[in-house]
């Protein structure tokens, strides 16, 4: 049997954490050898710690073999020792007719507070996954709180896009989800995200020749992908969680069990490539393997998409200068 790993999940009470630590405990996340201590903060209020302490006794009458401890805890300063894996989850959803980046200001001192808590307690190499909103621009705040740690070990969730779009393009082209290949969203988990399928292939075959419609990709494809999140809220009232807490299981997944060659979507600081300023934290395809990602490299750019790059860039460009203050 492996040493357990140190998983650190915030939010643990609200609707995404609900949907998540089963399935982290289960080894859905690290694998079904993989043993696992849950360190799981949520807000020090009475009836935040109460329904915590509800998810830790359920979690406990599972008897999942490959749970190994738990801790639950108000202080991110406990939360976060020696973690290896951290997923912030926790943080102020939006409600209908919001953007995500009208939370920006609500939540990002949550992230300031829990970087320099990771840049304290946490392991050197701890792999950091934020999914509270607005996600891209609270992992470039959770990062810049932490210097001491790498800035590469910060990254956002846009793998609920990418899932989205997956599902989208099997529909339109009529193939096997399971079967695409190639596809990547850039930029800003929001609405002006860029799905792109120029590359994908199904079987080895071009989805782009396949489909054969730039008006779809144009006027449906890339605003439904981009508007899904808003859908399901009117739908239900209430933001995503299960499919949520899926796309945090698979980004952590891959980042730590690799992706044998395929691509996944991953918000990480730019290198610079692709014209995105160094540093911007920005849906990019990766690959990964042994614990590391890297970026995939050396992709055309043609007119369409770097109108669409340069426009989710400004918007997080826009989101930095809102919290140039706080850091
Ligand atoms: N990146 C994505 O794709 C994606 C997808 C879905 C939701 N989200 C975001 O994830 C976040 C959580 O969504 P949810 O539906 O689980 O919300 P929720 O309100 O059900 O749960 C959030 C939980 O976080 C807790 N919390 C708040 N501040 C905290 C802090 N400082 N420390 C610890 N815990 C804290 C709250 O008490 C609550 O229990 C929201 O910001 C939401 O917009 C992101
Ligand atoms: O849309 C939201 O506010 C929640 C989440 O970011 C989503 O994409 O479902």
């Amino acid at each position: 049997m492996k040493a357990p790993v140190r998983v650190a999940v915030t939010g643990a009470a609200g609707q995404i954490g609900y949907a998540l630590l089963f399935r982290i405990a289960s080894g859905e996340m690290l694998g079904k050898d993989q043993p696992v201590i849950l360190q799981m903060l949520e807000l020090p209020m009475d009836k935040a710690q109460a329904a915590l302490r509800g998810v830790m006794m359920e979690l406990e009458d599972c008897a999942f073999p490959l749970l190994a401890g738990m801790v639950g805890t108000d202080d991110p300063m406990v939360a976060f020792k020696d973690a290896d894996y951290a997923l912030l989850v926790g943080a102020m959803p939006r409600g209908p007719g919001m953007e995500r980046k009208d939370l920006l200001l609500k939540n990002a001192e949550i992230f300031t507070v829990q970087g320099k808590a990771l840049d304290a307690v946490a392991s050197r190499d701890v792999k950091v996954l934020v999914v509270g909103n607005p996600a891209n621009t609270n992992a470039y705040i959770a990062m810049k709180s932490a210097p001491n740690l790498p800035a590469g070990n910060f990254t956002a969730m846009l793998r609920l896009d990418h899932n989205r779009a997956l599902s989208q393009l099997a529909g339109k082209a009529g193939v096997a989800v399971g079967d695409i290949e190639k596809f990547v969203v850039w930029g800003n988990h929001s609405s002006t995200m860029y799905p792109d399928y120029r590359f994908a292939t199904s079987g080895g075959k071009s989805l782009q020749e396949a489909i054969n419609d730039a008006d779809w990709n144009a006027n449906i494809f890339i605003p439904t992908v981009a508007k899904r999140g808003a859908a399901i809220i009117e739908a239900r009232g209430l933001s995503s969680a299960a499919s949520a807490a899926n796309a945090a299981i698979g980004h952590m997944r891959d980042w730590a069990l690799g992706t044998g060659g395929k691509w996944v979507t991953m918000g990480v600081p730019s290198d610079g490539s692709y014209g995105i300023p160094e540093g911007i934290i920005y849906g990019m395809p990766v690959t990964t393997a042994n614990g590391a990602y890297t970026r995939v490299e050396g992709l055309p750019i043609d007119e369409f998409s770097r109108a669409a790059m340069d426009k989710t860039l400004a918007e997080l460009e826009e989101e930095r200068a809102g919290v140039a203050h706080l850091l």
